[in-house]
């Protein structure tokens, strides 16, 4: 555990805690409707949020308004669409250019012939940024890559990026660690411990963002990454939570995660 977490006494860390959603607060499904939400998740982020002063976010690639739907009755802060909208603690929005939310139609469009011949794929389009799925056909990884790439040729502000089972396109001017610098010079968040929790290879860009601000990245599950630390699974992510939640309540803290 890096020094910065581990203070105890009168010098207790404020921690910021940012997690992102899929594979990360809620297991994996077949599909993107199917994650399975858990009543006690939402109380638990309830709990969160008040142990933490409101500094709790999730920054996901989802769409705020879906994490809203999962999270029913939550409005969280949220970072959505990789960071292309973003929902501050008092509920104000910070929303993508008509641009954006146009061009990522237009390369929602340009990929639909592909979904439409092969219906196991699945795209997803959110506002600022493109979701192909192909999680139920995977042999058609290649061919996804493939027409993203002559998607984006004529859209150079947007960028591809890989995740479980998809690819997505998204504007170049948004990441994650862009939305965690964001919402860390804001209050409640601005002059605490950022950590951010997250199971993805677009989450690598918060993980470093979260340790460049001197807090902690912690990376579920195996695979490269730049996160000083790791996490098993997601009931030890919600185990994690509500443990630092406990401890910042009770005005100390420390944790079981792993060091690499
Ligand atoms: O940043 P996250 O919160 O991890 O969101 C990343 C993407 O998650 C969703 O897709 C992933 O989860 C689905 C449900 O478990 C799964 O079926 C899919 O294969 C995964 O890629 C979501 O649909 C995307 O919009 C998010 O960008």
């Amino acid at each position: 555990m890096t020094d910065a977490i581990v203070q105890h006494g009168d010098a207790t860390p404020r921690l910021a805690v940012f997690t992102d959603f899929d594979g990360t607060l809620v297991d994996i499904a077949e599909t993107p409707d199917a994650v399975s939400v858990p009543d006690e998740l939402t109380e638990e982020l309830d709990q969160a949020i008040r142990r933490f002063d409101h500094a709790f976010a999730v920054i996901t690639g989802r769409e705020i308004a879906d994490i809203d739907r999962f999270l029913h009755p939550l409005q969280l802060p949220i970072a959505g669409a990789h960071g292309a909208q973003r929902r501050r603690v008092d509920g104000s929005l910070e929303l993508p250019d008509d641009s954006i939310v146009s061009a990522a139609h237009d390369i929602a469009r340009a990929i639909e012939p592909l979904a439409q011949a092969n219906p196991n794929l699945l795209v997803e389009t959110k506002e600022g940024s493109v979701a192909l799925h192909f999680r139920q056909a995977p042999e058609l990884e290649g061919a996804c890559h493939l027409a993203m790439e002559e998607a984006l040729v004529d859209y150079p502000g947007f960028t591809l990026v890989p995740g479980k089972m998809v690819i997505e396109a998204r504007p170049a001017a948004f990441d994650k660690g862009a939305a965690l610098r964001a919402f860390m010079q804001e209050e409640p968040f601005a002059g605490r411990i950022p950590v951010f929790i997250g199971d993805d290879r677009t989450d690598e860009d918060a993980f470093l963002a979260a340790q460049e601000l001197g807090g902690i990245g912690i990376k579920l599950g195996p695979g490269e990454t730049f996160a000083r630390m790791r996490i098993a699974d997601v009931q030890s992510v919600r185990a994690l939570l509500r443990g630092l939640g406990d401890m910042a309540e009770r005005g100390h803290l420390s944790g079981d995660m792993t060091e690499h």
